[in-house]
């Protein structure tokens, strides 16, 4: 709920309004003084600032760049006294996002809050612009009845509220589904922030879940608005949540239960309404074991629990996933005959859906717009290199230091590839398999061109 803080001095007016606004279904919280509206913006986030000009204490221009000082994107509606033309001016100029001549017309006020709040989303979409799927095509295609069943099953929750957690390996497609599930929601009109918790380091984790204060630690020169509050009235994707460290667990749990959350170095406590969908290829039961997840918060995720099939269970849906893949690349005309299709199915796939598409993509810059053929494709999904050892593409003769790089690269490409192929996806346990954290290998994989 939108919350909306109004200063105004006169009681009788100040009631008037209060009660239009709250009638109209805002949260309202109604200041006499400036001194008292500065208590207020202590201990509570308003959507917009409705104040008078004329006010003890200070006088509204003074309040208003006050408010912007502290924060850019506050919203202030300034209500002058009939004929105040010129200081209607110095509000806008000052960054006062509109004024409303007295006596007020109630229905105008209503107007220009909507405006207002609207304003705000927009501000606040415009800043986080980047965050939104890159993708535009969010079709989830394949037959195959077991990813039938995993949708039919994403179908029946989207519209409830409740939390769901989507398990599979690295590249089936648990993001898609996320905006799937967002996407047949009542929350389809806000936002659906995701955030992948491997790719972001531990001690910056927080602050972009949460946001921070201006000055919270070295480097926090201004204030920042977290994923949550960012997220709110629509849904928190949270990829790889077995990554997320066991410090944030509770908090990320209090703001899922009560909706309650504080920024770093903040002490207001703030509210957002979010609908937390999250991801895993690791065992969380696991981490409950090993004390690396919290069992209370594993319940509240798995409230409902969907199981994404990997790529090699449902290869029936190869044809039509690289035909979508194609069309996507415009590249409808270019079709993989049935000879090379099936040379397609018999590899295992262990990156899933996202290693299919990179190597249609790849397939298709080598192929310079001519037929796909085998030799677009990378040699090892085609020989029996995955079960008796691979060759090198290095001439060993030339140049040997930078030879023995590519070697030890090419080394390290294929054992990953063996591994997450051994253990399903499982990154954490080829992680522990090859000594380095689940970090360091997310990081290789994407060298690599392993991860998408
Ligand atoms: N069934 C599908 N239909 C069409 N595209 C798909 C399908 N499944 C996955 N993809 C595509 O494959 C890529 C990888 O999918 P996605 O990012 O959803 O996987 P993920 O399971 O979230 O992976 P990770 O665990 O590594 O984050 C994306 O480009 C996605 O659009």
């Amino acid at each position: 709920m939108d919350s909306i803080l109004l200063t105004e001095d006169r009681p009788g007016l100040r009631q008037l309004y209060a009660e239009f606004l709250r009638n109209l279904g805002y949260q309202v919280i109604e200041t006499g003084s400036v001194e008292d509206a500065k208590k207020a913006i202590e201990v509570t986030d308003f959507s917009l600032v409705l104040t008078d000009f004329m006010l003890p204490g200070a006088n509204g221009i003074e309040f208003l760049k006050y408010l912007k000082e502290r924060d850019p994107e506050f919203v202030v509606v300034i209500m002058t006294a009939f004929g105040e033309v010129k200081l209607a001016v110095e509000a806008t100029r000052a960054g006062a996002f509109d004024f409303l001549e007295k006596p007020i017309d109630l229905d105008y006020l209503k107007i220009v809050v909507e405006r207002g709040l609207e304003h705000r989303r927009l501000q606040r979409k415009d800043s986080f612009h980047e965050l939104r799927a890159a993708r535009d095509d969010h079709a989830i295609i394949g037959d195959a009845p077991t990813l039938r069943c995993a949708l039919a099953m994403a179908e029946k929750v989207a519209p409830s509220e409740a939390t769901c957690l989507l398990l599979g390996e690295s590249g089936v497609g648990k993001e898609l589904f996320a905006k799937f599930i967002h996407d047949h929601s009542p929350r389809r009109g806000a936002e659906h922030v995701s955030i992948n918790c491997a790719a972001i380091p531990g001690e910056l984790i927080e602050s972009e879940l949460f946001g921070h204060e201006k000055g919270a630690f070295t480097g926090a020169a201004a204030k920042k608005t977290g994923l949550v509050e960012m997220a709110d009235g629509g849904t928190l994707f949270l990829d790889e949540i077995g990554e997320l460290p066991i410090h944030l667990q509770p908090k990320l749990l209090r703001v899922i239960q009560s909706k309650d959350f504080r920024r770093v170095g903040g002490s207001r406590t703030l509210h957002s309404d979010i609908r937390v969908v999250a991801a895993t290829n690791r065992d969380l039961k696991e981490g409950i074991r090993e004390g690396w997840f919290r069992e209370d918060l594993y319940y509240r995720l798995a409230v409902f629990p969907i199981e994404i099939p990997p790529l090699r269970e449902r290869k029936s849906d190869l044809p039509c996933l690289v035909d979508h893949f194609l069309k996507q690349q415009n590249a409808g005309q270019s079709k993989l005959d049935s000879a090379l299709m099936k040379e397609l199915e018999r590899y295992d796939w262990p990156g899933n859906v996202r290693e299919l598409r990179n190597v249609l993509e790849r397939a298709l810059i080598l192929s310079q717009g001519g037929a796909l053929q085998r030799e677009h494709f990378p040699d090892n999904m085609f020989d029996s290199a995955e079960r008796v050892g691979f060759r090198f593409s290095v001439d060993l003769t030339r140049n040997f230091k930078d030879n023995q790089m590519r070697l030890e690269e090419e080394l390290e490409r294929h054992m990953i590839r063996l591994l997450l192929k051994e253990e399903s996806g499982r990154r954490e346990r080829v992680a522990r398999r090859l000594g380095v954290s689940v970090k360091t290998l997310y990081n290789r994989m994407k060298t690599y061109g392993l991860e998408g």
